[in-house]
């Protein structure tokens, strides 16, 4: 596949929306991931406003932990996204490959996701779909966040149908009807309270059919196996707290005994 300045490699990934393949851009040899969406899809999903909205907010972004959106470009069919090549690919992959990260590489994981939603948040973007299947791996080792499709600018009172996994969704995003569908940044202190859980033990700590794991979730349900050492166990248990306002915050996150033992 010719496209001009790109020249098209293997296929990367399936998103949901469109195909990423490794491209190689032809005058300066630099190596990206180009993402083809085809407008007809998008129009049928409904989606062309939050694609334009994800390519807004994805432009502007600009941190090591977060994957670079550098351009894109349309013909009459088809919308081109030339995004950063992540090296080691999807961290989902590793994580089953390795059934679960030991504590040294989980915090050093979740230090950096701290310090990319430290960076997301000041710029008022809540993520809102942090899991291991949005995240990549540089070819360092450093983790990116990718796939802001659930990412609205702050603050945020509509109602979202969710596809996909409820695992990581917090507990004011699935209780109903009253007004506490009004959610803040918070909502992707939970999700980062979920990841470390599932890095540690190898499955989300709400897993179960759908209807038991809105339950679990609502009600913060949840075993902490005890191989999981007392402060790894200490800062997930300080996440997963039902009350958005006593989270712990990102700054604490970062200052916490868990992240500072295995990241200085
Ligand atoms: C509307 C628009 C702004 C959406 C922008 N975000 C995305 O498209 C989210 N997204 C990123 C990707 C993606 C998938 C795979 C890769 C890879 C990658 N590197 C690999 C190395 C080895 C094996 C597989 C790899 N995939 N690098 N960058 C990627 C980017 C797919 N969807």
């Amino acid at each position: 596949l010719h496209l001009g300045m790109f020249e098209i490699g293997k296929a990367l990934g399936k998103g949901k929306f469109g195909r990423v393949y490794l491209a190689k851009e032809r005058s300066t040899g630099f190596i990206c991931a180009l993402k083809v969406l085809h407008k007809s899809e998008l129009q049928q999903g409904g989606v062309q406003k939050q694609v334009r909205r994800e390519i807004e907010i994805q432009s502007n972004l600009r941190h090591p932990n977060v994957l670079r959106l550098y351009g894109h470009f349309h013909d009459s069919k088809r919308i081109f996204l030339i995004l950063e090549f992540a090296g080691k690919g999807e961290l989902y992959k590793h994580l089953r490959k390795e059934h679960r990260f030991p504590e040294w590489k989980s915090a050093q994981y979740i230090a950096q996701m701290a310090a990319a939603l430290k960076y997301l948040h000041k710029k008022h973007v809540i993520h809102r779909d942090i899991k291991p299947e949005n995240i990549l791996v540089g070819i360092h080792g450093e983790i990116k966040i990718s796939d802001f499709g659930w990412s609205v600018h702050a603050p945020n009172n509509r109602r979202q149908t969710m596809c996909g996994t409820l695992d990581y969704l917090p507990p004011e995003m699935l209780v109903r009807g009253s007004q506490e569908n009004y959610y803040s940044d918070k909502v992707d202190l939970w999700s980062l309270g979920v990841l470390t859980y599932e890095f540690l033990v190898g499955e989300a700590p709400f897993e179960d059919t759908p209807v038991m794991t809105q339950r679990r979730i609502t009600r913060a349900d949840m075993t902490i196996p005890s191989f999981v050492s007392p402060e790894a166990r200490d800062f997930i248990k300080r996440l997963l707290v039902l009350d958005p306002e006593k989270r712990m915050t990102i700054d604490e996150a970062q200052q916490h005994p868990w992240i500072l033992k295995h990241c200085v």
